[in-house]
């Protein structure tokens, strides 16, 4: 069982071996053990001390100790920005539950991409992938272009990281800084879930602004694992994503060889039923902002490259209101996924678990008919909304999505009549 130290983004320490992490300084002369330092960096050198991010690792060989990278095909639907394979389609999109795999796949090679937006080579937007894995992975895997935020649907995951173990399972979710090595290993033999490749800044808790001190996710629900390292000489094979393309070496020796660490840039996990959900209590449905998470800022304040936001379990007590999700378009775009149970904006079905919707930039888009029927007829006492986590990356830019998206057997062809059966309104 492992031990997490509570925090977002805090400065913690820790050491497997008593001795390990020097004291007072990050790199002195001669390391305890003869570990080689190295200083991991999130955030320029340079970046404002609120935001920087960075960790020194004190491993059993240096990172820097590998053959070449050659190309790979490690995960053959896994795409990446720009997303410019099909034209971004402005009409509303939506998926069937990713299938399972055939054949053996573990999780990086079970990464699908259904779209994105922004540019690696910019260091803005997001990937938006979804898994389907059956194997545990032997190989190592890490992302040079963006953190990964893994949200299981089905399955838990038991994530070795440099850092240490994570396990999580689905209304969990995972934070893998970038270059941040790991390994996934499905303990219940199979794992599906939603990842999102952040390309810009990190992901960070929003503002409270009058909501006060405390709410929606408290930072010290953010758990990281205590150091945790393999003493191995076996081969590995790292693969990772470097400007869009997979690249393949074998090191000679595990890349979990980090004994003791120290610094505020490290994997975390959250439990999101410790969200504590904010919402009205007199009148009118209140935007989805008010149920973020996490939130990785744009250039543009209050304009963000992704926010990561729930639709978790709640009173609903709303007095002479439409209480679902109202009809809107948005300048910002939706990609939703479904981690358990139904949406209360999707009452007529088809929005399931382990399946995704986008409705991108100035699309309308809200309530199926059934859910508006429903809503609109419902006697307004208070409802527990119970047995449900939807999520959404929102996102200032379209979300583009890949051939792969729409050409998928799973893209449902007639998504556009849920929206199709309304009455006309009569004026007198
Ligand atoms: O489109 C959606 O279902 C997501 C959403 C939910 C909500 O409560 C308000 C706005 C919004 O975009
Ligand atoms: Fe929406």
């Amino acid at each position: 069982m492992t031990t997490y130290l509570p925090g977002f983004a805090n400065h913690h320490a820790s050491e497997a071996v008593a001795g390990a992490l020097p004291i007072g300084r990050n790199s002195p002369q001669r390391t305890p053990f003869g570990l080689y330092a190295e200083q991991l960096s999130g955030t320029a050198f340079t970046a404002p001390r609120a935001e920087n991010r960075r960790s020194w690792l004190y491993r059993l060989r240096p990172t820097a100790n590998h053959p070449p990278f050659r190309a790979s095909d490690a995960a053959p639907l896994l795409r990446s920005a720009p997303f410019d394979e099909v034209p971004p389609s402005p009409n509303r999109l939506r998926w069937d539950p990713l299938p399972w795999p055939e054949a053996p796949t573990d999780w990086l090679g079970g990464l699908v991409s259904y779209g994105g937006t922004g540019s690696v080579a910019e260091q803005t937007g997001v990937g938006i992938h979804l898994y389907a894995a059956t194997q545990d992975m032997e190989r190592v895997f890490f992302s040079a272009d963006g953190e990964l935020l893994i949200v299981p649907q089905e399955g838990a995951l038991a994530i070795t990281t440099e850092f240490g173990r994570i396990d999580v399972a689905p209304l969990q979710i995972a934070l893998i800084p970038r270059g941040v090595r790991f390994r996934i290993a499905l303990p219940d033999g199979r794992a599906r879930g939603y990842v999102c490749e952040n390309y810009g800044a990190l992901f960070r808790l929003p503002d409270l602004g009058p909501i006060g001190a405390n709410g929606l996710a408290n930072p010290r629900d953010f758990e990281t694992p205590v150091a945790a390292y393999e003493d191995s000489d076996a081969p590995c094979e790292v693969v990772q994503k470097f400007q869009g393309r997979l690249w393949s070496t074998t090191l000679d020796h595990s890349p979990f060889d980090v004994v003791a660490w120290h610094g505020n840039l490290a994997p975390c996990r959250y439990d999101l039923t410790r969200f504590n959900t904010i919402n009205t209590v007199s009148f009118d449905h209140p935007d989805p902002s008010i149920f973020t998470v996490l939130t990785s800022p744009s250039d543009t304040p209050g304009t963000a490259n992704c926010d990561f936001v729930i639709f978790p379990p709640r009173w609903m007590v709303a007095e002479d209101t439409f209480r679902p999700p109202w009809f809107h378009r948005n300048v910002m775009s939706e990609f939703m996924g479904l981690i358990t149970g139904a949406y209360d904006a999707k009452e007529g079905g088809g929005f399931a678990p382990g399946g995704a919707s986008l409705h991108n930039q100035m699309n309308g888009h809200g309530p199926d008919q059934a859910s508006w029927e429903k809503a609109t007829n419902a006697d307004l006492k208070p409802v527990k909304l119970t047995d449900t986590m939807a999520f959404m990356f929102e996102t200032r830019h379209v979300v583009r999505p890949t051939r792969w998206a729409v050409e998928s057997p799973t893209c449902q062809l007639d998504y556009d009549e849920v929206w199709s059966g309304f009455a006309k309104a009569q004026v007198p």
